[in-house]
Parts: structure tokens; C-alpha cells; sequence
């Protein structure tokens, strides 16, 4: 198998939470020892319910959040110690296309100047005139009208507004973007045009994505792999067609039951059989298995050791369950 350009081994990101005046402030641990390889051309997409630790990932590896221990390497370069400036030249290879589309554009700058800004900054010598050519081809490559280019964000809809995000993300033509929840914001009519201009881009440009969502069928569309988390920990990673198909850990089951069905009582039947209970806080994870709470099959073992990924059924996954495979 081809080398990994994006590599994370034991990756941990932790936040101190007061938990009173008189109290020390305890530590909540978002990312709980994550390992993770993107390949070249590959879309890896990472799932689980809110709180269990995907954004934070992502705002760690593009280094908007410290990790508090492991290595995040990029076409073998580690990022997790590297200067401001280092990160300057990284951004080059690694973008963001971010949830909430207007939000992350500024308003008063026309869409021309927002796609075109990282190549004021990366590549200076142009001319203003090749840069906005450059801006006006990108815009067309994504879907936008060329002759929009003096417009702002405000004029646009939202999934035009994740158009001019995702033109902006690739315009230096990274070779690692970092997709976070790009459709949740939008409608669900638009939801599919926006993933299907991911997956077209992602062939022409040869794009290695991490696509972070919580819609379980849109990652099925995009992914290759899929990795599922819970509490700060992947519990599962399988080729998308292998999860989907047999889901191992007892989490990616519940998860995968309780995607939408169009009958009301047979979503509502299988939704209650799987995923019970809410989440455990992340300040006081249970012992042991932290899905164990929830679990349909934890015992007592599940109470006292903490199950590791391994490979199951022959490498056809791996998953962190004692009674997996
Ligand atoms: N800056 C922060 N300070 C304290 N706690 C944080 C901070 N950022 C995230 N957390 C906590 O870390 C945990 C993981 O949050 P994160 O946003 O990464 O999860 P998520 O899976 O992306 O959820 P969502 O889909 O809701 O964004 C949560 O318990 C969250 O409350």
C-alpha cells in the first residue's frame, strides 16, 4: 500500500473544565489516543454522535487546537511541533472546508478577493489580473458564475456560500483537505450537489479528503474508509462498503440502525433496541470499555479491561470489542 500523507499515532487533545471556586479543574480528554492514515487519493470518512471528539480532531490536525501528546505528521513532516511559519508553508498542502458556509466568509470582502486570497499570500508574484483569472477559472471549476467575482458573501445562498468556501480551500491545489461537517448547514436538497462537487473535485485535482459528518449516509456516498468514534476513541475503522455492510463494534451497529428508514415504528423499534442512554460525560468516562454503558453485550470484563483496535475476520476491520470477531 501506498505511503500515508496524513499520519496521526496516539493523538491526544484535552481541555481543563472548572468544576467549581474551591475545586481543582479537571481534564476532559476530547481526543483520546487516535491513530489515523490518509493515503493518497483516499476520502476517510470519520462518524460518530455529537461530543465524541470529531471536530476537535480536525481543528488538530489543522493545528487550530494543541495536542496535549502524539504525532501528526503531513508528507512526513510532523506538524505538531512546527513553527507559525512552518504552518504557513503547510497550509499549501492542507485546507479546511468549514461547517457553516457564511459564517466562515468574511462579509466585506467580494467573493474574488476571498477565493484569491491565499494566493496573495502563497504565490505573490502574480499579477493582479493572472490571480483573478486564476480565481474566475476556480470559480467555474466549482459551479459559481466567473462574472460573480465582485459579489459578497451575502448575496449568494448557503450552498452557493460553500461553493466560494470550498473554491477558497482549493485554489493553491492542496493535496489534503479537511472536511468538516461541510454539509450539515445546508439544506438536504443541496446536500447532495455540494458532496457530489467534493467527489468530482476530489478525482480531478487527485484530493485526499477526511470527510467529518454526522449524516451516516452522506459518509457512505463520499468515503473509502470510515473510521467511528466515541468518547475520543475510534472504536472502528473498515472500508466503507465492509461498515455498512457488516458493522463489527456494537456502537457502529447502533449508529448504523439508527439511520432513517421511511417506515416511523421500524426507526423507532430499532433506534430503542440499539442506542440506548446518552452519552457519558467526557469528565467522567466509564471504566474500562467507554461504550459499555450503552452496550447491549458488555459484561463484566467490559467493566475493568479496556478493549484495544485490533484486526477482525481476517483484516476486514478492526474494532476496539472484547467480543468482536
Ligand atoms: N474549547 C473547548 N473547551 C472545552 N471543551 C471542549 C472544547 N472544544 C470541545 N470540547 C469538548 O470536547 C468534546 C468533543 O467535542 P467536539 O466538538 O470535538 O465533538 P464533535 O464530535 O465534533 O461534536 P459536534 O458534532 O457537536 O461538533 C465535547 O465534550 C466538547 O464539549
Amino acid at each position: 500500500m501506498s505511503r500515508p500523507l496524513l499520519s496521526l499515532r496516539q493523538v491526544k487533545v484535552s481541555f481543563p473544565i472548572a468544576t467549581g471556586m474551591l475545586s481543582k479543574p479537571k481534564t476532559l480528554h476530547a481526543v483520546n489516543g487516535v491513530n489515523l492514515d490518509l493515503h493518497p487519493g483516499e476520502t476517510l470518512g470519520v462518524v460518530g454522535e455529537s461530543g465524541c471528539g470529531k471536530s476537535t480532531l480536525a481543528r488538530a490536525i489543522l493545528g487550530l487546537v494543541p495536542t496535549a501528546a502524539g504525532s501528526i505528521s503531513l508528507l512526513g513532516k510532523e506538524l505538531t511541533t512546527q513553527s507559525s511559519g512552518d504552518w504557513q508553508r503547510t497550509r499549501r498542502d492542507l485546507q479546511v472546508v468549514f461547517q457553516d458556509p457564511l459564517a466562515a466568509l468574511n462579509p466585506r470582502m467580494t467573493v474574488g478577493e476571498i477565493i484569491g486570497e491565499p494566493l496573495g499570500v502563497h504565490e505573490p508574484g502574480l499579477t493582479k489580473e493572472a490571480r483573478r483569472e486564476r480565481v474566475r477559472a476556480m470559480m467555474k471549476r466549482v459551479g459559481l458564475l466567473p462574472n460573480q467575482i465582485n459579489r459578497y458573501p451575502h448575496e449568494f445562498s448557503g450552498g452557493q456560500c460553500q461553493r466560494i468556501g470550498i473554491a477558497r480551500a482549493l485554489i493553491l491545489e492542496p493535496k489534503v483537505v479537511i472536511c468538516d461537517e461541510p454539509v450539515s448547514a445546508l439544506d438536504v436538497s443541496i446536500q447532495a450537489q455540494i458532496v457530489n462537487l467534493l467527489i468530482k473535485l476530489k478525482h480531478e485535482m487527485q484530493l485526499s479528503l477526511v470527510f467529518i459528518a454526522h449524516d451516516l449516509a452522506v459518509v457512505r456516498h463520499i468515503s473509502d474508509r470510515v473510521m467511528v468514534m466515541y468518547l475520543g476513541k475510534v472504536v472502528e475503522v473498515a472500508d466503507a462498503e465492509e461498515l455498512y455492510r457488516k458493522p463489527r463494534h456494537p456502537y457502529s451497529r447502533a449508529l448504523l440502525s439508527a439511520i432513517p428508514v421511511p417506515d416511523p415504528d421500524h426507526e423507532r423499534e430499532r433506534e430503542s433496541k440499539f442506542l440506548r442512554g446518552e452519552l457519558p460525560s467526557p469528565l467522567n468516562p466509564p471504566s474500562g470499555c467507554a461504550f459499555r454503558t450503552r452496550c447491549p453485550i458488555a459484561d463484566a470484563k467490559c467493566a475493568q479491561d479496556e478493549p484495544g483496535l485490533r484486526s477482525v475476520d481476517g483484516g476486514a476491520a478492526h474494532a476496539a470489542c472484547h467480543y468482536v470477531g
